[in-house]
């Protein structure tokens, strides 16, 4: 049995990873067990910028999207050095385990702390869904939906001034977001970075619609795929339709999490700090089918998530 943990939040925030951390405290202190929390991410595991939480720390939380623990992008971790700070660290503070919230790049961090004797319990917080081993990743269901709520007020205004609308959504690497929100906002075509497309062919196909009497098309693009500034105004020149281009950025990972990443973040969190506490390590919790499953860190880290082809598929003809 563990007597101290410490939890952090790491990357890209996500919304519910306060949800994620609260219940990790929340379940530690249920259970005897002291808890710290971690300014920052990594940079702060290094500076030394942590402290002691009570349950109290994490009132008024579950609602907010963000991270109450801040979160950061350290290149310093990436050095032995670095991570050998942290761990000394952490042992000056007793901090026996550690609960990282965070995306594939954090829990690749956490798998070189274990290596140095640190044991690790990872969440998969990202609103990229790239994780791999796990169907859901805290905080992209609350970026999808913020998503499908902007693309149904560009339809509005596309439909009235009869456009093509080009909507930039996050995914530097994974065309997650895009697709499922291109599926649920009923766009003509979803740009991804995991499938090759041809401009050209897909000028042509959006401009026979028009010739048809088609109103307007939404064209949904990963930032992975594309700049959808570039590709907007080759689409304008190739087709002659009157063509807009929105880079939705940072709105798409703030917010109120939705219901589901609340009770699932909440779930994770609880499962993360009884098996920290319990003496387990190097795994990651995540979901599949509904259920929560518990995954090997160094398969989850080595493991490159593919995009559903079922999703691909449906994209294309529902278009
Ligand atoms: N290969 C790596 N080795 C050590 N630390 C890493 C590695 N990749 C990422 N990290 C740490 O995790 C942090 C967050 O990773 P990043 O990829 O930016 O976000 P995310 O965890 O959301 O994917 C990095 O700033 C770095 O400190
Ligand atoms: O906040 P920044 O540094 O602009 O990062 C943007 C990136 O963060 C993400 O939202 C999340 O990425 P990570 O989960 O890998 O941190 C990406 O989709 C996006 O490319
Ligand atoms: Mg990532």
């Amino acid at each position: 049995m563990l007597k101290c943990i410490a939890v952090m939040t790491s990357g890209g925030d996500s919304p519910g990873m306060n949800a994620a951390a609260r219940a990790v405290v929340r379940t530690a202190l249920y259970e005897g067990v002291e808890v710290w929390g971690i300014n920052n991410g990594y940079k702060g595991a290094i500076e030394d910028d942590m402290y002691k939480l009570e349950s109290r720390s994490v009132g008024d939380i579950i609602q907010r999207g963000g991270t109450f623990l801040g979160t950061a992008r350290s290149p310093e971790f990436k050095t032995e050095e670095g991570r050998k700070q942290a761990m000394a660290n952490f042992k000056k503070h007793g901090i026996q385990g550690l609960v990282i919230i965070g995306g594939d790049g954090s829990l690749t961090g956490g798998a070189l702390l274990s290596k140095l004797g640190m044991p690790i319990v990872g969440l998969p917080g990202t609103i990229d869904n790239d994780v791999w081993g796990t169907d859901y990743t805290i905080g992209a269901d609350t970026a999808a939906n913020t998503i499908v709520d902007a693309i149904n007020k560009l339809r509005d205004t596309a439909s009235a001034h009869r456009r093509i609308i080009l909507i930039e959504v996050m995914g530097r690497k994974s065309g997650w977001l895009a697709m499922t929100t291109g599926i649920a906002g009923g766009a003509e075509y979803v740009l991804v970075p995991e499938v090759k497309y041809n401009i050209d062919d897909m000028c042509q196909e959006l401009k026979e619609a028009y010739d048809r009497g088609k109103r307007y098309s939404i064209v949904v693009v990963a930032e992975g795929a594309g700049s959808a500034i570039e590709i907007g105004k080759e689409v304008g020149e190739k087709t002659g339709i009157d063509t807009r281009v929105s880079v939705l950025g940072h709105i798409q990972r703030g917010g109120s999490p939705s219901v589901e990443d609340r009770i699932k973040a909440s779930m994770l969190g609880e499962k993360a700090a009884l098996a920290l506490i319990s003496g387990l390590s190097n795994v990651v919790f995540g979901f599949d089918a509904g259920k929560v499953v518990s995954i090997d860190l160094n398969d989850a880290v080595h493991n490159q998530k593919t995009l559903d082809p079922e999703l691909i598929r449906l994209a294309r003809v529902l278009a």
